[in-house]
């Protein structure tokens, strides 16, 4: 623990015994992952939220979702994924979203970026995961088992690395830090879980935001929290969107029921801030700019990444809070509005729509 934790911790302390501001705790919505959000926005030098830009993306979302009759039934209507509303769907979602990130190719667009062959069809990105766990799953490999992922006398790394193949000559990036992802989340759930993640699902007892807490208290590799601006910030992207994608695979039923659903925030991944950008939500500032567009890195825990991310949540939060202005007593929440942005991305891409690029961030939580 660093030492302004410490100072930050100490203080906490010294205000509650003395009873200083514990009437002022923050509202329940500023709590978590959201007010974490806040904060980096509140705090934030290179990103910038254009409000007139958020209106007006607010009525353009809004209008898709209307036209698209957007809902929960949609995350099932993709090729890839499970459709079984069953036990072995959640396993697949488990390891699917332990597995979901940092698909981008050092390389530029032309070069041939890592892709799984599957069903005929070339699949990258997030697909290329989905793809390969259902090829997996066709092979007879019970690669959605965490008693396969603990035993490396069968499940070596060799093996995982034909797993994952590629139709292209890169391979799957971060590949050694995805089998590390599976041995870490594998010994966990033995030891503590009884080696299925329905367990975890059974002691968040229907809370979504007890199940994302359970997840980045127990699983180090999805402890999506970091250092901004002198304050521990939590942005918890991959349970929150394993949360959401339980949720909507299930449609809210059964092992999607969450009572809180409506406390999941935006996933902060490498996709949706280069949306809201080009939907005039975020404004970037000229050197920031300059660097994402010269598809420079930039560095994980750096103080451009933390902004992008805290700023894109806080942005789908006034998307939200927009729409239900505009439109009272609508059914509409981060999570669809998020899902919704990240097809919408996807399908302009394969489109050809030329995008600023998104930012460059090699690492493990998205
Ligand atoms: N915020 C957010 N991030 C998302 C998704 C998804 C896919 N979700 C599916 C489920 C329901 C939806 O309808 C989608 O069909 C992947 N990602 C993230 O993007 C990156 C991959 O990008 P690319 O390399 O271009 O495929 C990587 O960080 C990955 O973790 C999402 O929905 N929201």
């Amino acid at each position: 623990m660093s030492d302004d934790e410490v100072d930050e911790d100490l203080l906490a302390l010294l205000r509650k015994s003395l009873g200083i501001g514990v009437n002022n705790a923050p509202s329940p919505a500023k709590t978590g992952v959201l007010g974490d959000a806040e904060y980096v926005y509140d705090n934030s030098t290179d990103v910038a939220l254009d409000m007139r830009g958020t209106k007006a993306a607010a009525a353009s979302v809004w209008g898709m979702i209307q036209e698209k009759d957007y809902s929960t039934r949609d995350w099932s209507k993709h090729e890839l994924h499970p459709k079984a509303k069953n036990e072995t769907t959640v396993d697949f979602i488990f390891i699917m979203d332990l597995l979901n990130f940092s698909f981008w190719s050092e390389g530029d667009e032309t070069s041939s970026k890592f892709a799984v062959e599957y069903r005929g069809k070339r699949w990258t990105g997030y697909w290329s995961l989905v793809a390969a766990l259902q090829r997996a799953l066709d092979e007879g490999i019970p690669i959605t088992s965490p008693s396969f992922w603990v035993d490396e006398e069968v499940c070596t790394d060799v093996y995982l690395k034909y797993i994952f193949r590629s139709a292209t000559g890169e391979e799957m990036p971060m590949l050694q830090d995805r089998i590390y992802c599976m041995r870490e989340a594998g010994y966990v759930l033995q030891e503590k879980f009884d080696g299925s993640f329905v367990t975890c699902l059974d002691e968040a007892n229907g809370s979504a935001a007890a199940l994302v807490n359970l997840m980045a208290d127990n699983f180090p590799c999805l402890d999506d929290r970091h250092r901004f601006d002198g304050r521990t910030v939590r942005f918890h992207k991959r349970p929150q969107i394993l949360v959401a994608d339980i949720w909507a695979c299930f449609e809210g039923e059964s092992f999607g029921y969450f009572h809180d659903i409506n406390q999941i925030t935006m996933f902060p991944d490498y996709r949706i801030p280069q949306m809201l950008h080009c939907l005039g939500c975020l404004q970037y500032s000229p050197p920031l700019e300059s660097h994402i567009r010269s598809r420079k890195p930039i560095e994980s825990g750096h103080s451009w990444e933390l902004q992008l991310r805290g700023c894109s949540i806080w942005c789908v939060e006034l998307l939200r809070r927009e729409i239900l202005r505009q439109h009272p007593g609508t059914q509409i929440n981060a999570i669809l509005i998020d899902f919704l942005l990240y097809d919408t991305v996807k399908e302009m891409e394969e489109k050809g729509v030329e995008f600023v690029p998104h930012h460059r961030t090699r690492s493990i939580w998205y």
